[in-house]
């Protein structure tokens, strides 16, 4: 699957000008609140008319300004899941999930498959009203997958929930992705969440696009600490979970070693990814002996990024990137350079449960 974007769109105090493209997989569209990603979207879907757009889904033309082909959005084949859940108030969830079946012309997963999938068996003659947030937005995701869509457009989903349903959530959208094969574009401005979900991420910034590549890249690259957040700064490594400890501690495999984090709620064996937060990661020159911090790993220095908050030092453990935020202090002190081999030390603590997530 490819989904190919090219729009230009002026508005009275806002130009957007983006291309990008999306491999198969959940491409997050990331940007601050006015950054253009709902006007993106909109377009995508057909719900909005560009000054002049060119996208296609997988080779099927949606819109293209030069040949004058503009598919009305009922055609586009786009599931869309916003904010708010939108389900009919007057129709249960089983009459709420086939109603855009009746009116596709694809075929897809079986709706047994899809509400297994969602967990949402038991709400079937339910009526909206009688659903918590967490299980609405959980049938109207099955809603939109069940319309057989090309791609399935979430502007936000999670938004209007609290964090518990936010993490209730969380899993079955990583199913969805990982199960379904479904291409999914994922606007969001939380980035626990991109981190944990995308494949792909498109850093969108006043109406352009600043940067679009693989999730593991972006997020760990210091050239996107300004507009992802210093704070936010973090490396993803993928990881098996090869043992659950009795002392209540997960250990995961990496290509450099073993990590522990508290205990992962999935069965061993399974591939997780773990965000890494660049604040968690600590340096030292030598292996370091007699401290708490159960997790080292051996690590080579590629780059350093100064900045206002101090320094960025872009790592290596066996060929997955890992990002260090030390002192400008420290950096001097321990004089660190790209190449040099160093330690980085991670307390097993600071990796939560919102930082590890299904890797397929
Ligand atoms: N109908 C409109 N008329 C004029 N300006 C608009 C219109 N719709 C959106 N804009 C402007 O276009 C810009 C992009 O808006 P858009 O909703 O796409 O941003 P966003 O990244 O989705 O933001 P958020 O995360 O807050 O939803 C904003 O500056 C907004 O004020």
């Amino acid at each position: 699957m490819m989904l190919d974007v090219a729009i230009r769109h002026r508005l009275p105090d806002f130009e957007l000008d983006a291309r990008f493209q999306a491999p198969a997989g959940v491409t997050a569209l990331f940007g601050k609140s006015g950054a253009g990603k709902t006007t993106v979207v909109s377009t995508i879907a057909g719900l909005m008319r560009p000054d002049h757009a060119r996208i296609s889904v997988d080779g099927t033309t949606l819109i293209d300004s030069e040949t004058g082909v503009n598919l009305p959005p009922h055609r586009r084949g786009i599931g869309y899941v916003f904010q708010e859940a939108r389900l009919f108030p007057h129709l249960n969830v089983r009459a709420n999930l086939l109603y855009g079946r009746r009116l596709s012309r694809r075929s897809g997963p079986p709706p047994r498959q899809i509400i297994q999938m969602l967990g949402i068996e038991h709400l079937l003659h339910r009526r909206p009203a009688a659903l918590s947030g967490g299980e609405k937005s959980r049938v109207a995701i099955g809603r939109a997958i069940l319309s057989n869509p090309r791609l399935l457009v979430m502007d936000e989903p999670l938004a209007a929930l609290d964090q518990a349903r936010k993490d209730e959530i969380m899993p079955y959208l990583e199913r969805l992705r990982d199960q379904i094969g479904l291409p999914i574009l994922y606007v969001s401005h939380a980035l626990p969440e991109v981190a944990r979900l995308a494949t792909t991420i498109v850093l969108i910034d006043n109406g352009r696009v600043a940067a679009a590549g693989p999730a593991g890249e972006i997020l760990c690259d210091p050239r996107h600490a300004p507009l992802l957040g210093s704070r936010q700064m973090g490396a993803i490594l993928t990881a098996r979970l090869s043992a659950q400890d009795a002392d209540g501690l997960s250990r995961l495999d990496c290509a450099t070693g073993p990590i522990w984090v508290p205990r992962v709620a999935a069965e061993t064996g399974r591939t997780m990814r773990l965000r890494i937060m660049a604040h968690d990661v600590m340096l030292s020159l030598t292996p370091p002996q007699g401290i708490s911090a159960l997790n080292v790993l051996p690590a080579r220095i590629v780059e350093l990024h100064e900045d206002q908050d101090g320094v960025l030092v872009q790592l290596d453990t066996g060929g997955q990137g890992l990002l260090a935020r030390v002192t400008a202090r420290s950096a001097a002190a321990l004089a660190l350079r790209p190449g040099l081999q160093v330690h980085a030390i991670l307390k097993a603590v600071s990796v939560t449960a919102a930082n590890i997530g299904g890797a397929g």
